[in-house]
């Protein structure tokens, strides 16, 4: 069987999106996510997005990251559905109920609210997720937000000097962090500007990720480091967020369709 897909990309983090709202495919596992996710054999990106039929939404959103790992929330790619379905509409994720709305050139899309209990993160065991008291070579007293994901952030001099690269997969399959983690190390440029670079869980350093732009905003925001709306630059380019008086997160930004293409289903199942 031929099956359709659109490429599409937020800020650079780019997806396969296939659509099974109205002509159901067969079931997709780890091994067929990583082959169609991997660049070299594959159609290549960061993750894959699957979108479904929902009885309580207007439709599902899955999400697979490029290491075959079905995961709860991907920002980037919220907007990048919103431009495909071309209308406002309400999204369910394994992380929640998102609201997403098309604008010019991307989408603005309320990602519902952060949660900060450490068992919600989750983490191994009980501590302040504001602080956290702990480290690894350099990088130390993280927060943690579960924004629909994990996300770990630590405030540092120079974002663009930080070790990600080594200390990301470290600090990702931690065992502090029992569903792995990603990993945001940010600077904060002014109270209204954060630089950000981001090890993602199951795919490593991408050039956007929108929920840890929302992730390390509220961080950042819970400590008083920023206003209740920032523009968040990271390696693709630029997010704005904000954190509203009634708990929700908001964020806007780009979103792009780059091409559309089919596969022979079988080549890869
Ligand atoms: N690129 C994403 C996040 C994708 C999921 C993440 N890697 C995870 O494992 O939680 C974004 O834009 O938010």
């Amino acid at each position: 069987m031929r099956a359709d897909f659109t490429k599409m990309h937020g800020l650079g983090n780019d997806f396969i999106v296939l659509d099974a709202r109205t002509r159901s495919l067969p079931a997709i596992d780890q091994a067929m996510a990583r082959a169609l996710t991997d660049r070299h054999t594959g159609i290549g990106c960061d993750q894959l997005i699957l979108l479904e039929p929902s009885d309580t939404a207007d439709f599902r959103m899955r999400i697979f990251n490029h290491d075959g790992g079905e995961v709860e929330a991907c920002g980037n790619a919220s907007r990048a559905v919103a431009l495909l379905h071309g209308a406002a509409a309400s999204v369910q994720t394994s992380g929640g109920v998102i609201q997403v709305e098309p604008r010019a050139q991307g989408a603005s899309v309320d990602m519902g609210e952060p949660r900060f209990d450490w068992e919600a993160i989750p983490l191994a065991y009980g501590m302040d997720t504001a602080t956290m008291p702990v480290g690894w070579d350099g990088l130390d007293k993280p927060g943690a937000v579960n924004v629909g994901n994990p996300h770990v952030v630590f405030f540092v001099e120079d974002a663009d000097a930080a070790p990600l690269d080594t200390l990301g997969p470290e600090i990702e399959n931690d065992p502090l962090f029992p569903e792995r983690v990603n990993v945001n190390v940010a600077t904060i440029v002014n109270r209204e500007h954060i630089r950000l670079r981001v090890w993602e869980r199951g795919v490593g350093l991408t050039r956007a990720c929108g929920t840890g732009a929302c992730a390390t905003a509220v961080h950042a925001m819970r400590c008083g480091l920023v206003e209740r709306e920032v523009t968040v630059t990271l390696p693709g380019g630029d997010l704005t967020i904000a954190w509203s008086e009634d708990n929700r997160i908001r964020m806007t930004g780009p979103a792009t369709e780059a091409y559309r293409g089919s596969f022979e289903w079988d080549d890869f199942a």
